[in-house]
């Protein structure tokens, strides 16, 4: 494993040393590996065998590298870097196959796992039939775990005919006569089958691993993924059977989430290996501008159930009157249909304090206040993209948000107000003192109106960008006409102030 110093402590990294070709497109080979890896959270080092110009159409070309330059790749690494497991792809000749092997008997490593990657999808051959004796004698004989496909198992075994899970089994059992621990013979090429059947033999049982066939051309990768995904969970520290199921599974879930896809104009479209970053963003980030502070709506379930309207009704008409910012005290059912409400017509919403709420229901971020999650941390959590805001009193305060990551604070209260209790109020003065402070854009907030919001903006301060307000507008009859005059009084103010 791979050790890092975290406050001290020793923190052991899980390490898989992937020894591939490079595959241009990016699906499979190398980059598979590594971004397996990373989405699975292991390390992975690389050693290059070969670089191929690839695409979705086919294999354009294969330039192989130096068998000592190979050998001089694994050493750098395993020398140096604390490997858990070796996981094999593209060996193209002889002599790397027999690099390898020398390699991990001088560093020993925990595990290998074993692609034995010949004939790409498309038909093209990456490691020609030269190479199948010293697969069969010397290579498999030392690997925990190989993962032939039914074109690779029937090369291994000598052109053997595999239709069916039947003979997927038989192949499983034979191919273990070889030597390796355990055997993988995968079934995303069985002709015709509703499911995905992989079988499995440990050299004792044989199970048939299933998923659902998932219609998709982004298929380009699978192997690779799932070996190094097996690895992955190996270096972790699961055993053979456990990592198998989990890679499975991981490898169904993002064919499912990157089956709509379009990379490419070929018949075989990449794998997608990051879903988990797709699930984040699964709508275009919205990227913060200073300006939507200008009309920011804040809900009150109590103001709103008093006048009889959803949460929902209350943000759609604030929206209607031009509210530029909505913020949702208000949690998550109503969340989620706000979230929807605001993303179609183009305003942000952000959560108050409640960061799992903003990530359940893919708001724009979340506004807290000082005894809230810490700036930092609630970036870390939501990421580089969403916006924080911070509620801030002093001088000090707005110089935290803005070392902190926070995009705008949140000042007041500038006049008393009966939405939140002891409350301290710092006046215009005091809203102008920490405006003058800020790096960061400011919205005021506490017990602005209608009659004082003009009174706010004439502090004039560039970095004011406008008001919050909470009663002003869902403690009125009509959402929408009261969220309008506010944006008049509000655009009156800023002419006059230019
Ligand atoms: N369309 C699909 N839906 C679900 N799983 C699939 C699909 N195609 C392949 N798989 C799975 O992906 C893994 C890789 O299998 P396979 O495509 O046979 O290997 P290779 O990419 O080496 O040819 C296996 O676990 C297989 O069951
Ligand atoms: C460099 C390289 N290595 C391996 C594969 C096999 O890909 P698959 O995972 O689809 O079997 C490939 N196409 N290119
Ligand atoms: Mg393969």
């Amino acid at each position: 494993m791979v050790s890092t110093e975290n406050n001290g402590h020793k923190m052991k990294i899980p390490h898989v040393m992937t020894v591939a070709g490079s595959d241009s497109g990016a699906g499979a080979g190398i980059q598979a590996d590594l971004k397996a890896c990373a989405a699975l959270g292991v390390y992975c080092s690389t050693v290059i065998t070969a670089v191929t110009a690839q695409n979705t159409v086919g294999v354009q070309g294969v330039n192989i590298l130096p068998e000592d330059f190979v050998a001089e790749q694994m050493k750098s690494v395993l020398s140096d870097m604390e490997v858990d497991v070796v996981k094999t792809g593209m060996l193209p000749s002889v002599g790397m196959v027999k690099v390898l092997l020398h390699s991990i008997k001088e560093y020993p490593v925990q595990a290998l796992v074993v692609d034995p990657v010949m004939v790409a999808t498309s038909g093209d051959v990456l490691a020609g039939s030269s190479v199948l004796p010293v697969f069969r004698q010397e290579l498999l004989p030392m690997a925990d775990l190989v993962t032939p496909n039914l074109k690779e198992a029937s090369y291994l075994l000598g052109g053997m005919h595999l239709e069916t899970v039947a003979d997927m089994r038989s192949a499983a059992k034979l191919i273990h006569d070889m030597g390796p621990r355990n055997v993988l013979v995968k079934g995303g090429d069985l002709p015709a089958s509703m499911d995905a059947v992989d079988v499995f033999f440990d050299g004792v049982n044989l199970y048939e691993l299933g998923s659902t066939r998932i219609n998709t051309r982004n298929t380009h990768g699978t192997g690779c993924t799932l070996a190094s995904s097996i690895a992955a969970e190996l270096a972790k520290g699961l055993p053979m059977l456990s990592a198998v199921k989990i890679a499975k599974r991981y490898v169904e879930t993002a064919l499912n989430y990157g089956k709509d896809m379009a990379i490419g104009r070929g018949p075989q479209g990449p794998f997608d290996h990051l879903l988990k970053l797709k699930v984040c963003r699964s709508v275009a980030p919205r990227a913060f501008c200073p300006s939507d502070l200008f009309l920011y709506a804040v809900t009150d379930s109590g103001m709103n159930g008093k006048w009889g309207r959803s949460i929902s009704d209350a943000v759609k008409a604030a929206i209607e009157g031009g509210a530029t910012i909505v913020q949702l005290r208000d949690f998550i059912e109503a969340a989620k249909e706000c979230v929807s409400i605001c993303h179609s017509k183009g305003v942000p919403i952000l959560i108050n304090d409640r960061v799992d709420v903003a990530l359940a229901s893919d708001a724009d971020g979340v506004h807290v206040g000082q005894s809230d999650m810490p700036v930092s941390l609630v970036r870390s959590l939501l990421g580089p993209e969403k916006i924080i805001g911070v509620s801030c009193k002093t001088l000090q305060q707005a110089h935290e948000a803005w070392i902190n990551g926070a995009d705008y604070i949140g000042s007041g209260g500038v006049f008393p107000t009966n939405t939140k209790a002891n409350n301290k109020t710092i006046g215009l003065d005091g809203l102008k003192e920490v405006c003058l402070a800020s790096k960061l854009p400011v919205v005021a907030i506490g017990g602005i109106g209608l009659s004082n919001a003009h009174s706010v903006m004439e502090i004039n301060v560039p970095n004011l960008e406008g008001v919050a307000v909470v009663s002003a507008l869902f403690n009125a009859e009509c959402v929408s006409s009261a969220t309008k005059q506010l944006h008049e009084i509000l655009k009156q103010a800023v002419q006059t102030r230019k």
